[in-house]
């Protein structure tokens, strides 16, 4: 079985963070680990408090790890701090991993702040040069190539301004856009190698229940990369899983609902009920 890690924040109500992450590797049928880099008490209405992980005690978790399982490829989300950036990147170069994809987390659905501030420019320098995928919303690709947020720019204009940072690909999810032909919304993501873009079209799905996608799509591209599928078809694989895993989304909590993994699977339906 092929072995991914996920480094990440921990979101107590199951919707994103380590735990999103583990169940997408579930479902694709890789073995997932997980390194913690911060806690959240968090629900589907919002981020109520974080512990950030001590930088020494992410090294110690990481070396554990990283000095007995192999992994295939690896992602990393909200690292909260610059000092754990840091440490990411050194010990991801230190034991040489390949398969890298970097959900740059800065902000929760629900507006909280992940990341702080300061740990923008570790990004840029540390860990962008060791990734084969960046994988940045629109808002924070603007954050990163250093544009206000309130500015109109073209996703290719941000994914060539990030592409010099280092990595491989650049994937800008998000971009929403209207077909008035066909009366229908696409959620666009735009991948760029530095020299072509790819674009990856799905459905656009009304809906507030989407707690957990942009953790969902890296946790997947990371499990294709993998099982060896090559970047574009990982994408274009992980979009695929994420839009069914939000139109399979169910009430769960009281604010805006996680995505739904189990429904990938082959249960029988009386196990699924209650
Ligand atoms: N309502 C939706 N319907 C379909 N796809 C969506 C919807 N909302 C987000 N997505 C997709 O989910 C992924 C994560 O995008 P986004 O929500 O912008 O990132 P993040 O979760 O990092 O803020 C992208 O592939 C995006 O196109
Ligand atoms: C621990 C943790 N990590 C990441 C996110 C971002 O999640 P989303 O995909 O909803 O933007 C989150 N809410 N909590």
């Amino acid at each position: 079985m092929k072995k991914v890690l996920t480094i990440a924040g921990s979101d107590s109500g199951g919707g994103a963070g380590i735990q999103a992450d583990l169940k997408t590797m579930t479902v694709h049928q890789v073995y997932g680990a997980a390194v913690i880099t911060a806690l959240t008490a968090q629900n589907t209405l919002g981020v109520q408090a974080v512990e950030p992980v001590s930088k020494e005690f992410v090294a110690a978790q990481l070396d554990s790890v990283l000095s007995d399982i192999n992994f295939a490829a690896l992602k990393t989300g909200m690292l909260a701090q610059k000092e754990i950036v840091a440490v990411t990147a050194q010990k991801i170069a230190e034991y040489n991993l390949k398969n890298l994809v970097v959900d740059p987390v800065m902000v929760a659905t629900s507006g909280d702040l992940l990341l702080e501030e300061a740990a923008v420019q570790s990004y840029k320098e540390l860990l962008f040069p060791l990734a084969d995928l960046i994988t940045p919303n629109l808002m924070e690709a603007k954050v990163l190539a250093g544009i206000d947020k309130e500015t109109q720019v073209e996703a290719e204009f941000l994914a060539k301004k990030l592409h010099a940072f280092g990595s491989k690909y650049v994937l800008i999810k998000g971009g929403h856009f209207s077909n008035p032909a066909q009366q229908s919304k696409k959620a666009v993501d735009l991948l760029y190698d530095g020299s072509n873009f790819v674009k990856f079209k799905a459905d656009y799905i009304e809906t507030n229940d989407t707690h957990g996608t942009g953790c969902t799509l890296s946790a997947a591209i990371a499990s294709n990369l993998a099982l060896a599928y090559s970047m574009e078809k990982a994408v274009e694989k992980a979009k695929v899983y994420l839009t069914k895993a939000i139109a399979a989304g169910e009430k769960i909590g009281k604010g805006n609902s996680p995505l739904n993994h189990i429904y990938q699977l082959d249960l029988k339906k009386e196990s699924r009920q209650g």
